[in-house]
């Protein structure tokens, strides 16, 4: 069944297939068409146009969108959505005084969420984060990616695992699994963290790879957590596994991370609230997307991600919500968005690119998603009666988005 979208205030991110990421100055452009059409047939994009130039259609429905802007969905390359219970306690912890790093050296952070679901059910796992999911794709999200790491044992890493696997299956959007066993330390191996390492590689991968419970690799580069030494092992062993590499890196300290993932060919590496000059030129001429996380800037009130400086320097970047229960508890990419021109000076043009084409691209999706090209899935949004886009980001803490497409179905 063809569905002609007409009338559209502005069609936005409008773009051939084959550009698969803008960088540099090409982030200030956003291609887009007013008063457009856009046609989508069997969940793709059939074609789109300036109202003047529509073709006689016959045999089709049709939805009048007068006044709405169109946009390509949420790409949210970078989230924890799989989770057990909240930290709201140490939410207050830290309104009285105590720092993210004092709270994780007092077993919480981490270790606590990691507790809590050692001790939730699969099932009670799965209903907690499918309704984080359908909340998230109600706010414009139309493909994500999840990462384990509140597991930190066999078991609770591979149910970690599973339930993203059955989101996947059970969501119309897709959603990329990144295996993130290398995110803290437990408790039992405080003073042997090789043996953790074993564990992660030698006992949990294997597993990981033989039921494909996974795309991506990810590690937690950071003092007091992984070293560079560490990524370097486990991105080896990944490798070998079929896992390609997406990485925390330089959220409180820049220790070499950066290098470690372009060496490793990263797809990308991700935080990036510390950088050196350094690792803005390490990142010149690779495939590795850097990618920013103001939410957990927000919330933590550590520093934003200077995307001046990696713009600037020519490069590419793309924004995700980080959503999880400690340092980013929300999954909403409107505010990240917002975020990003507020705090970080990115343009609203600068922002949607980094939000849906850079995106996809940081989940190895961006020939498939990420903008209005012909062939690629309809997944995309439709806003409220808005005067243009950039009263997205301004509006923030608004919620503009009216309704949302997946694969061409309205599923908000
Ligand atoms: N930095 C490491 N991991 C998460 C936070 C984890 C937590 O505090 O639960 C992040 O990306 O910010
Ligand atoms: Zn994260």
């Amino acid at each position: 069944m063809k569905i002609l979208f007409k009338n559209i205030q502005e069609l936005v991110q409008v773009r051939d297939t084959n550009v698969e990421k803008v960088s540099g100055k090409e982030m200030k452009e956003l291609p887009s068409i007013k008063n457009a059409w856009l046609l989508v047939e069997d969940g793709k994009i059939e074609g789109y146009g300036k109202m003047d130039s529509l073709p006689q259609l016959s045999g089709h429905k049709e939805t009048d969108l007068s006044g709405r802007i169109v946009l390509p969905t949420w790409c949210d390359s970078h989230t924890h959505l799989v989770y057990a219970g909240n930290r709201e306690q140490e939410f207050a912890d830290r309104i009285n005084g105590l720092s993210y790093e004092e709270i994780a050296n007092r077993g919480g952070g981490i270790l606590n969420s990691a507790k809590t679901l050692q001790e939730t059910t699969e099932e009670e796992l799965y209903l907690q984060s499918a309704i984080r999911l359908k909340e998230v794709m109600g706010l414009g999200t139309g493909a994500i990616e999840i990462k384990s790491g509140y597991g930190l044992t066999k078991d609770a890493e591979l149910k970690m695992l599973r339930v993203i696997k059955r989101l996947k299956e059970e969501f119309e959007l897709p959603v990329k699994s990144t295996y993130l066993g290398a995110h803290a330390l437990p408790k039992e191996f405080k003073d042997n963290k090789d043996a953790y390492m074993d564990l992660v590689i030698n006992e949990i991968l294997p597993e990981v790879e033989k039921n494909q419970l996974a795309e991506y690799i990810d590690i937690f580069c950071e003092k007091g957590y992984f070293t560079v030494e560490d990524t370097n092992r486990l991105l080896e062993a990944g490798a070998k596994a079929g896992l390609t590499p997406k990485i925390h890196v330089n959220q409180f300290n820049a220790i070499g991370g950066v290098q470690a993932g372009v060496e490793h060919s990263a797809l990308s590496v991700d935080h990036l609230e510390i950088l050196r000059p350094e690792d803005i030129a390490a990142l010149q001429n690779t495939v590795t997307m850097p990618v920013a996380l103001p939410g957990c800037s927000l919330f933590l009130s550590i520093p934003y991600t200077p995307a001046r400086a990696i713009i600037d320097a020519g490069l590419p970047l793309a924004l995700a919500t980080d959503y999880n229960p400690g340092s980013s508890p929300s999954g909403n990419m409107n505010l990240v968005v917002s975020l990003a021109c507020i705090k970080m000076h990115m343009t609203p043009e600068e922002a949607i690119n980094a939000a849906t084409l850079n995106g996809a691209y940081a989940m190895g999706l961006s020939k498939s998603h990420g903008s209005i090209s012909i062939g690629k899935q309809a997944n995309f949004m439709v806003t409220k009666e808005v005067p243009s886009y950039a009263y997205l980001p301004y509006s923030f803490g608004s919620n503009s988005i009216d309704q949302v497409f997946i694969n061409g179905k309205k599923i908000a």
